[in-house]
């Protein structure tokens, strides 16, 4: 590629210099190429001169050009030799006459080799596989023969490889059919009209002649600038090729292809370079005027190729943005997924909060619902109790009138059996028996009646009684069981005893608890032809003071309280009953202090049954569909007995405290029951108050049992009335006997269970060992409290053990009178 160049810069230093000193300078020029040739080195790069004055390299290069024709011939080597000899001769001032034909010649054999194809210049050329800087090559040699000589000097090689070329690239391009090449005879291609003319040589004007050149000159210029954009469009060509063997990474024949073809563009681009000067210098006006457009490629290349790196680097800062920005992406991607959760939790959260919302929403529907189902249920019951009331106030007068004469009666017949039962041996061994069976005692009794086959009882001592309820089926023990058909006269002899024991100074407390109708007052009062426990007791009480020596040995009190709807009341008053209040006694004495509590001293039987029929005449007493004389109320009859003390001894302080409980039953069945007879709102309220009130204060009771059993430091006496006046008689060293009265009728069954359990309860109760109490050995009883001096018609002083009669006194003939 050297050596080509330095071939055109030959040519065209030929050239120049023609056209700077005239066609005949030029020629003689041409034809000795040697001059100022010696100074150009041999392997040097020529560039493009623009000077034509400078003459130089020519010697030189002539020279290498005929050492090119042959290079591996070591006869061409001898050649050139040879060559070389005869151009130092030339040096020295005659140098070998050279023609610009042979110039040609050997340039063409030069391209050739360059060109690798094996063919010389002189053989034709295909001008499909030419490459195109031959091509180019060969018609800027067509040019300079044109320019070196008239037509017919002109070598006919080069007009065929002009005529050849110019056909090759303008033969479809130049419509002008004044210069489109045609075939000669020969089948050579032919120039265009005015060069072929200017070869043959035809004699024309001088303007005729500058017409024809200036038309060649612009053909020619056309088809170089042609050429050019073909070598254009390669260099584009291998850019590409280029560009894309650039993007290969770690190929290193492919960073050797890359540098070939730099090399290769390099050298194009200088060869686009070098033809554009020689159309800027070489041709006339228009053509000098004419821009570089090579340069301009060049320039707009280079442009191209900073763009390029600058949209690389861009390129790859986009990329690490894109990098960071993925990165940020997968991190927001996270944060919103678990948004998402959160979301979903909370909406999961914020359901359940409506569906609580709503179903609080129906619960105080719900709520107010039964409120007004509440209170509907309360008019139906104060109407019901209001219907009793009204039916049960006629009913109360004449049982209160039937209680008064059957207490006359039974009053009577026991003053008619005194004698007979003072016949029968005293019985001193009562306190010890009852130490001995245990201070408190459960004994159950039931009712007669219909019986199915839900009760089963074992009467007797330490008898059971075996109850099916619900399908369960559960046994009770008792200390006693008595069959439906007992007498009264065998459950009394079962109390006699502790009744007794009462003389020796003991306290003992007889209480019936059940349920309403099973004949608790029946068995506690009894009626007169068949009296109950308190009757009986009594007269066994004033039958032993005068087997003892008389009723003057003796001093026996009586008071009656009634408990109803936990109001206290005094039914032995004089006027009407009063209310009480029950209060603690003095501290370190235990039991309690009523002040105000009318308290009867009785000196005979008689009287006795009279403070009593007064008591049961003031006595609340309701009637209800159950039970026509149930009572509502508590009753408690308290006789204290004081014993005058022998001579050398101290003398007893006994009490008998002898209580009717009111039925217990189940409110709603007592007020149901009401209302299918109709009372009126009014007895309604106070029968469902009533039943309020006796279950409240029982289930106090059953709060004392329960203390009281399992021995703990505190019992609840405070709870309601009936538990703080039965206080001293449950309290240490008492003796209390409950009995229990059980229905046998399959309806009550649920009832007889609820009974039985509250007595195995209290049979479970331990009091301590039963304690006599005693008074002071001073000769005459007295009132344990106080020691005061017994006697009949004298006022009594308070009692220590419980209920204290203070306010009233009655003579020894029943009649009540004021203390003075
Ligand atoms: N063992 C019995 N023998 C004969 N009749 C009895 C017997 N027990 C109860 N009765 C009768 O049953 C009815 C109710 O008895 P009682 O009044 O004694 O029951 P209660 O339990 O005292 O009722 P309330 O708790 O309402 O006072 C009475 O008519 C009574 O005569």
């Amino acid at each position: 590629m050297y050596a080509f160049y330095s071939l055109l810069v030959y040519i065209f230093y030929t050239l120049f210099r023609r056209d700077g000193e005239g066609a005949a300078a030029a020629a003689a020029h041409t034809r000795d190429p040697s001059q100022g040739a010696g100074s150009l080195p041999r392997n040097s790069r020529p560039r493009p001169r623009r000077s034509r004055s400078r003459q130089g390299p020519q010697q030189d290069l002539w020279t290498e050009l005929n050492g090119l024709d042959s290079p591996s011939d070591p006869d061409s080597e001898a050649d050139r030799d040879e060559k070389q000899e005869a151009t130092a001769e030339g040096a020295a001032g005659s140098s070998p006459e050279v023609s610009l034909e042979e110039a040609i010649t050997h340039l063409a054999e030069f391209l050739s080799l360059q060109l690798g194809t094996g063919e010389s210049w002189t053989r034709s050329l295909d001008p499909d596989k030419a490459p195109l800087l031959l091509t180019l090559t060969g018609q800027l040699l067509a040019v300079v023969a044109w320019l070196q000589g008239p037509g017919e000097k002109r070598p006919p090689r080069f007009q065929h490889g002009l005529q050849h070329q110019l056909c090759g690239s303008q033969q479809t391009e130049d419509p002008a059919p004044a210069t489109t090449p045609t075939l000669s005879s020969g089948g050579q291609p032919l120039a265009p009209d005015g060069l072929r003319g200017a070869m043959r040589g035809e004699p024309k004007g001088q303007s005729q002649q500058r017409e024809e050149e200036h038309r060649d000159w612009q053909w020619l210029e056309g088809t170089t600038l042609g050429q050019i954009e073909e070598l254009k469009q390669q260099l584009a060509h291998q850019e590409e090729e280029l560009s894309r063997l650039r993007l290969g990474v770690g190929v290193t024949d492919s960073e050797k292809r890359i540098q070939h073809l730099t090399m290769e563009n390099e050298a194009l681009k200088q060869s686009l370079s070098l033809t554009r000067d020689i159309l800027l210098q070489w041709g006339p006006g228009p053509l000098v005027q004419t821009p570089s457009p090579a340069q301009e490629e060049a320039e707009v290349l280079m442009e191209l190729r900073s763009r390029l790196r600058e949209t690389e680097e861009t390129t790859e800062t986009l990329r690490a943005q894109l990098g960071v920005q993925e990165g940020q992406l997968w991190e927001l991607q996270g944060a919103l997924q678990e948004l998402q959760l959160e979301a979903a939790t909370r909406e999961s959260e914020q359901r359940s909060k409506r569906e609580l919302r709503q179903i609080l929403r129906q619960l105080a529907g719900l709520r107010g619902h039964i409120v007004a189902l509440r209170q509907g249920c309360g008019d139906l019951r104060g109407l019901v109790i209001t219907f009793i009331q009204n039916y049960q106030g006629a009913l109360k007068e004449a049982q209160g009138q039937v209680c008064w004469a059957l207490g006359e009666l039974s009053a009577s017949q026991w003053a008619r059996r005194v004698p007979e039962i003072r016949k029968k041996p005293r019985r001193a061994y009562q306190g010890r028996l009852l130490e001995l069976r245990g201070n408190i005692r459960v004994l159950c009794r039931l009712k007669p009646g219909s019986s199915g086959n839900l009760l089963n009882v074992d009467p007797g001592p330490g008898g059971t009684v075996t109850a099916n309820y619900r399908g369960r089926q559960r046994q009770f023990h008792l200390d006693r069981v008595f069959p439906p058909d007992a007498t009264q006269e065998e459950v009394f002899r079962e109390l006699e005893p502790a009744v007794l024991s009462c003389l020796q100074g003991y306290s003992v407390c007889i209480f019936t608890y059940g349920q309403t109708g099973t004949g608790k007052t029946y068995s506690m009062e009894g009626p007169p032809e068949d009296p109950g426990i308190a009757p009986r007791a009594l007269q066994s009480l004033f039958r032993e003071m005068g087997a003892q020596g008389g009723p003057r040995q003796h001093r026996v009190t009586v008071s009656m309280i009634e408990i109803y709807n936990e109001t206290v009341r005094d039914l032995l008053a004089p006027g009407p009953p009063e209310r009480l209040t029950v209060r603690q006694g003095p501290e370190g004495c235990g039991g309690i202090h009523v002040p105000g509590l009318t308290c009867w001293d009785v000196s005979d039987l008689r009287a006795l049954h009279k403070m009593l029929n007064l008591g049961r005449r003031n006595r609340a007493t309701a009637a209800t569909h159950m039970n026509e004389h149930s009572s509502r109320s508590h009753a408690l009859v308290t006789l204290t007995l004081t014993t005058a003390p022998p001579p050398h001894g101290p003398g007893t302080a006994g009490t008998l405290h002898l209580v009717d409980l009111a039925g217990s039953e189940r409110v709603w069945k007592a007020v149901t029951t009401e209302s299918s007879v109709g009372v009126g709102a009014g007895a309604r309220g106070r029968r469902l108050r009533e039943a309020q009130t006796i279950n409240r204060s029982l289930l106090a009771l059953g709060g004392v049992m329960a203390a009281l059993r399992a021995r703990q430091p505190h019992v609840p006496f405070r709870d309601s009335q009936l538990t703080r006046l039965l206080q001293p008689a449950l309290g240490p060293g008492a003796t209390a006997v409950m009995l229990v009265q059980i229905s046998s009728r399959p309806e009550d069954v649920g009832e007889t269970v609820c009974s039985l359990k509250f007595a195995e309860r209290v049979s479970q109760v331990e009091l301590g060992p039963a304690r006599r109490h005693r008074t002071p050995s001073s000769g005459t009883p007295s009132s344990p409290s106080t020691g005061g001096t017994p006697s009949l018609g004298t006022p009594t002083t308070p009692s220590s053990e419980g209920i204290s009669p203070q306010a009233e006194q009655t003579s020894s003939s029943g009649e009540p009178h004021q203390v003075s």
